[in-house]
């Protein structure tokens, strides 16, 4: 029987998998461009290992994953999940041209893919994900089954995991440090107690160099003291220059939000920042105020979209025009309205800090609905 709290934290795990079935589901309607050619590898690995993690057994993985995977996505998620992953790309491209040699530290990496595309194409990146214990495990599995990863994460081990029951899954060591890449089993919730641990796992991280901390739906789950600890330890931790990048959604205290939020809290999911740091102006003021953070940077999704009201001609735009076209011609929508709104309640929200003056120039390619030094 799990307890409340592990039933939470399986709730909260289990948000991996709806965010890998988006990510799947956009990508064989082609709107990569490249497809991702990563996440059937994940796939497996959940449709081969979920069964042994906490609180599941093979007929409810089954039922889990056939849920997830089985169903149509809607066109507004399927469009919706293109965007997300584009804003977050681009920044992250803009990131390493200014500091090619650089260190991105993705919390809450669950499934995505991105570190194996970036390694792939940028050479002196180190790349960090962290995540549960299981979810690294999961993730770890995968990673061993596909020459190709192991190839671009630098993986020479000659390891050959056998798991077949629940026990050898338990005892499984999930991390990888390789010359570029480390996945770490940690709960960051966990950093409020005892930082120091946490450094010690951070294998090869170089203080030293400039940093960016990605948040794709993550820090939604855990509390503001959480999303405080987490915060600041990387702002005091990097000592050169810290960029950290988030994606959530947020609840604009509006009808459309309160469903939302009904809407997850059915599913046992209680986001618990989406009312406290309700929009783009709370948010703004939480990073610069509370975090500390210098060059606030804001947006929503529907900006990014292209369904924005505000125009800014002397920026560009996120994603080109004639992406836009091609992604808009995938699948039809009437109802502008719907999905303007909808991509309105997920935010973008850039900051950073630097005690030698170093910044990202060019963040200010782009419109930004709010901003503060
Ligand atoms: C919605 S998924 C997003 C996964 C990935 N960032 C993406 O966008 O594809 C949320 C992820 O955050 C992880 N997560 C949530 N709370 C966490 C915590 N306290 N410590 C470590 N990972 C956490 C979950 O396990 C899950 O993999």
């Amino acid at each position: 029987m799990l307890s409340p709290q592990e039933k939470k934290d399986k709730v909260i795990r289990s948000t991996d998998i709806d965010a890998l079935s988006c990510r799947s589901s956009a990508n064989r309607l082609s709107y990569f461009v490249p497809p991702d050619s990563y996440t059937d590898v994940l796939i497996q690995s959940y449709q081969k290992y979920l069964q042994y993690c906490q609180g599941y057994t093979g007929l409810s993985s089954g039922r889990t994953l056939r849920q997830s995977f089985g169903d149509k996505k809607f066109p507004l998620i399927n469009r919706g999940t293109y965007f997300r992953t584009r804003a977050i790309d681009v920044v992250i491209e803009q990131f390493i041209k200014e500091f090619p040699q650089s260190q991105i530290v993705s919390l809450g990496g669950g499934s995505d893919t991105r570190a194996y595309r970036i390694l792939n194409k940028h050479q002196l990146v180190n790349y960090y994900e962290i995540d549960f214990p299981e979810s690294v495990k999961i993730k770890k599995l995968a990673i061993l089954q596909s020459d190709e990863i192991k190839k671009i994460i630098d993986f020479k081990e000659k390891l050959s995991v056998n798991i077949n029951n629940r026990e050898e899954f338990d005892l499984m060591d999930g991390n990888i440090h390789t010359s570029k890449y480390h996945l770490i089993a940690y709960d960051l919730r966990d950093l409020k107690d005892d930082p120091t641990q946490f450094n010690q796992k951070l294998e090869g991280f170089d203080v030293n160099l400039p940093t960016l901390v990605l948040s794709e739906c993550v820090l939604c789950y855990m509390n503001p003291a959480e999303n405080t600890n987490v915060l600041k330890f990387w702002k005091d931790f990097c000592k050169e220059y810290v960029s950290v990048f988030i994606y959530e959604p947020m609840s604009l205290h509006d009808a459309f939000g309160t469903t939302m939020a009904k809407n997850l809290a059915d599913r046992g999911i209680n986001l618990l920042t989406f009312n406290e740091y309700s929009d783009l102006q709370e948010k703004s003021k939480y990073l610069h105020e509370t975090c500390g953070f210098q060059r606030v940077r804001l947006t929503d999704l529907s900006e990014i979209a292209g369904y924005g009201i505000k125009k800014n001609n002397h920026k560009e735009s996120w994603v080109d025009v004639q992406e836009i076209y091609r992604i808009n011609h995938i699948e039809l929508i009437d109802e502008v309205e719907e999905i303007r709104l909808l991509l309105q309640h997920y935010c973008l929200c850039y900051a950073e800090y630097s005690e030698s003056n170093k910044k990202l120039v060019g963040i200010d390619r782009w419109n930004w609905l709010e901003s503060v030094e």
